[in-house]
């Protein structure tokens, strides 16, 4: 595997595209601040004649088998940057992330198609333009900045272009994620958000999501329950996730480092130090299920350090 790359390979090898899923916000980091997670979307890209989507595995039940497909929608949108047009493939997508969970199953698919349409064509867009793209079309870049780079990336969008820094995850900052059995659209959960707020509501995101930033960059995991406070988003989109209220007052009791909601939910994150057990945490998140009549997945993951790579076939210069 390399990370993104110039095609080292002949125009017709075959390749595969993996990104990861991602979490956004993390508290008060709204549409600016997210990390990389190691559940994967994966594309094999063989170019042929026609073009050919085929979505593989139950993960994927119902998406359209045809160009109307987000991921061959997103690697048009590399051609159109480009200002050329999309060679014809055959594309396989297959995915770990849920759909519509808040773990950025849209980016990841946005991400991969991206940088699949950018090999097909050659890599005519270099990372930071692969980034822009999916950040215009996402609309904000929080899940898509970490998919393509992995790690924690804070960035923000622009007229003038997408600008970010990635972070390496700190030491000893490991994620639990709580994934429960039922779907939240991203739009869903953005129309329940208000259009406007108070100078104090402002201020109070800004100066948490300086101070998370700041503590995710020097590794102060003391400070993470402090700094993921917010009331730009959760408080408005807890009522669509049963139980997320009490997760966000009550976690650091039962050894989390700090709870948010990830990115539109109803996925719930909490941060621990991969230096303790997690037993407790995942009692404590099971019985918030089972007391609001859930069902669904607990998970600890490491955040993904590697971000979006491409793997091509090992095929001879000769062939
Ligand atoms: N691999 C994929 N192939 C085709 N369509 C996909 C794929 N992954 C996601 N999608 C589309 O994206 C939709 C989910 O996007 P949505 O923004 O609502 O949630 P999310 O990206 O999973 O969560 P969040 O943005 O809160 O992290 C799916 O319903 C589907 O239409
Ligand atoms: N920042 C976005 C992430 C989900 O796409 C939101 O919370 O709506």
């Amino acid at each position: 595997m390399t990370q993104v790359s110039p095609a080292q390979t002949p125009g017709n090898a075959t390749f595969t595209v993996r990104a990861p899923a991602s979490s956004a916000n993390l508290g008060p980091g709204f549409d600016s601040l997210g990390l990389s997670l190691p559940l994967y979307t994966t594309l094999r890209v063989t170019p042929q004649e026609a073009t050919e989507v085929v979505p593989l595995g139950p993960g994927l039940q119902g998406t359209p088998a045809d160009e109307s497909n987000y991921v061959y929608q997103a690697m048009w949108l590399a051609a159109r940057r480009a200002g050329r047009p999309l060679p014809p493939a055959r594309v396989e997508i297959e995915t770990e992330v849920p759909l519509a969970r808040g773990l950025g199953s849209s980016a990841a698919a946005l991400i991969a198609g991206i940088v699949a349409g950018n090999e097909l064509l050659g890599c005519p867009l270099d990372p930071a333009a692969v980034l822009d793209v999916a950040a215009r079309e996402e609309g904000h870049p929080d899940n898509v900045a970490p998919a393509l780079f992995g790690g924690i990336v804070v960035a923000t969008l622009d007229k003038l272009g997408t600008h970010y820094v990635r972070l390496d995850p700190p030491a000893h900052l490991g994620v639990t994620v709580l994934v429960p059995d039922f779907e939240l659209s991203t739009s869903k959960a953005r129309a329940v958000l208000p259009r406007e707020y108070s100078r104090a509501d402002a201020v109070h995101a800004l100066s948490h999501a300086a101070l998370l930033a700041a503590a995710l960059s020097v590794g102060r995991l003391d400070l993470l329950r402090h700094a993921m406070q917010d009331y730009i988003h959760q408080v408005w989109r807890a009522p669509l996730v049963p139980g997320l209220s009490d997760i966000l007052e009550s976690a650091h009791e039962y050894g989390a480092l700090g709870a948010a909601l990830s990115g539109a939910g109803p996925t719930v994150l909490c941060f621990h130090d991969t230096r303790e057990p997690t037993g407790q945490l995942h009692t404590y998140l099971h019985s918030v299920m089972a007391r609001n009549g859930l069902t669904g997945q607990v998970m600890d993951l490491p955040i993904d350090p590697a971000g979006t790579l491409v793997e091509r076939a090992q095929v001879a210069w000769a062939e």
